[in-house]
């Protein structure tokens, strides 16, 4: 995968203004190479769920590698102008621009991994001024293919092993929205893509039937399936709904059967309207009762999770499910929110300086230090997570609290095994991590949902997974808050 297949010019400039004004804004004080850690993280789980699927790390890990301005990104800020019509940036900005290359260590979560509120998706250290640059093209490509990933999850859980193919390129936010939805929906569980150009960029398979318009310029319904089943004799799925959908669904009983002698097979049928259930269940029995066993039922129109469920829940006989604009557009819920947040500067004797953005929600103070994720977990599954500052020593005694109410929290037994998510991927810009392929990070998404409780899964009022801080950790986050209400900003000395 490479982005620069997609877009012909740098990236340099997709960020907001803001990030390059404090990019030279700090160059002019002389902070620019001053250490910092950012962390990428979201605050809610989407549409309800109990859980969300980390996606997009390829893409990002891409784009950092490759960022460097041109001179066709250094003369658009040349010409840009300030208020007196004087130039927004000095040369000798556009120059150290010119010569910039992203150096800093970046640890991430793996993709496909699924991952809780405030949990550091993507860890930046490094300068200041590059820390900072790259904040809004990282939460453009973590929020929206982790969003879309999870939704495919949840699509994919619902469907029950049944094949899922993603169809909604036509209704997808433009040309990249549909092609990171594409990948997205891949990394969540969705088995094919109607999706050409991400089946050659991202090797996924593609799959699809026909358009109503194909049964529409024919003379008629029967002719149509007959000339696509001359075309596709092994590939053929038939939209049976143009006119009537069980006549059509007897029009290509007819069609399959006058085809059989030259070794045609139909592959299936497609249900785009009405009642999918009773519509899936008659078709069944004639397919069946032609001796089409079989033959796929398709079913269309507008699914998501909860209809999926339904339907089967209501007995459908569908088994596979296209789904489009609710699952690229994450229709219920179009923005995953996640953020990017300093949390500790070092000073020129090595000291590092803890920083908190305040709040008076206290889920929106952000949290401090270096941090690391720690998973726990037993034998039937994962238990706990704890988010912990690398900067301190771990107390003995491991206790995880409730982020938000301190007074649930979670003793883990000593000796418990855990891992720890984040794994180093860039070491002073370099590639460090051996980037998964689709295939893998797939099988690593099965894998993680299979160590989560069922509870915690489910579509409706899923229970909260525990996932929290390190009660040392807290504490230090309390402190921290404390002192910068007593005394309006922050102060606090870390290691
Ligand atoms: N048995 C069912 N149980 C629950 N939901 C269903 C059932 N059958 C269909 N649906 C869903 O109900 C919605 C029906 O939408 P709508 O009324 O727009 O469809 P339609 O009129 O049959 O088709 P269209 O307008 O696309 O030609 C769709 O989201 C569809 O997936
Ligand atoms: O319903 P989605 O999940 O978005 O799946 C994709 C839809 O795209 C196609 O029809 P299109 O929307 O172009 O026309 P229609 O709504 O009139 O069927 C297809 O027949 C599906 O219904
Ligand atoms: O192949 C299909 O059936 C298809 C493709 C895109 C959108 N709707 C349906």
């Amino acid at each position: 995968m490479n982005l620069k297949k997609i877009y012909s010019t740098s990236l340099s400039l997709l960020t907001d203004l803001y990030q390059i004004t404090m990019a030279y804004g700090y160059w002019k004080q002389g902070m620019a190479e001053q250490e910092a850690v950012f962390h990428l993280y979201f605050r809610k789980n989407p549409f309800q769920g109990g859980y969300t699927v980390a996606a997009g790390l390829e893409y990002a890990v891409d784009y950092l590698q490759q960022l460097q301005f041109t001179e066709e990104d250094l003369a658009y800020l040349a010409g840009l102008k300030d208020g007196r019509n004087a130039p927004l940036f000095e040369q000798g900005f556009l120059d150290y621009l010119r010569e910039l290359r992203f150096t800093c260590d970046v640890d991430a979560i793996p993709e496909g991994t699924v991952v809780f509120p405030n949990e550091p998706l993507i860890r930046v250290r490094g300068p200041l001024l590059q820390a900072q640059l790259v904040e809004t093209p990282l939460l453009t490509i973590v929020n929206f293919q982790t969003l879309i990933a999870t939704k495919a999850s949840r699509i994919a859980e619902s469907a029950k092993g049944d094949q899922v193919i993603e169809f909604g390129m036509r209704r997808a936010q433009g040309i990249d929205g549909a092609l990171a939805a594409t990948r997205a929906a891949y990394v969540g569980g969705v088995d094919a893509t109607s999706n050409v150009l991400a089946g050659q960029l991202f090797d996924i398979p593609v799959r699809g039937t026909h358009a109503h318009s194909w049964v529409q310029a024919f003379e008629s319904e029967k002719a149509a399936f007959q000339a696509y089943g001359d075309a596709f004799p092994h590939d053929s799925v038939f939209l049976v709904d143009t006119y009537n959908t069980l006549d059509g669904v007897r029009h290509a009983i007819e069609v399959a059967r006058s085809l059989q002698p030259s070794g045609f097979k139909l592959n299936g049928i497609r249900l785009d309207s009405g009642d999918l259930t009773y519509l899936s269940i008659e078709a069944r029995k004639l397919l069946d009762e032609a001796g089409l066993m079989e033959t796929n039922i398709v079913a269309s129109n507008d699914l998501n999770e909860h209809i999926i469920s339904s339907l089967k829940q209501e007995g459908a006989r569908i088994n596979v499910w296209g789904i489009g604009t609710q699952l690229v557009t994450a229709y219920d819920q179009p923005a995953l929110g996640g953020v990017y947040k300093l949390a500790a500067l070092q000073h020129t004797d090595g000291h590092w300086r803890y920083n908190i953005k305040l709040s008076e929600q206290l889920e929106k103070t952000s949290n401090p230090g270096i941090q690391q994720v720690r998973r726990f977990y037993d034998a039937q599954g994962y238990i706990a997570d704890m988010i912990f500052n690398e900067l301190e020593p771990l107390p003995e005694q491991t206790l995880v609290m409730h982020p938000l109410d301190s007074t649930h929290r979670k003793a883990i037994p000593a000796g418990t095994a855990y891992t720890d998510l984040l794994v180093p991927v860039l070491r002073k810009g370099a590639l460090v991590y051996e980037l998964p392929d689709l295939q893998a990070i797939r099988k690593h998404r099965t894998t993680e949902l299979s160590k989560l409780h069922e509870s915690i899964r489910r579509l409706l009022n899923p229970h909260r997974y525990p996932a929290g801080l390190e009660a040392s950790f807290h504490q230090l986050k309390t402190n921290l808050v404390l002192e910068i209400r007593e005394k309006g900003e922050a102060a606090v000395q870390g290691r």
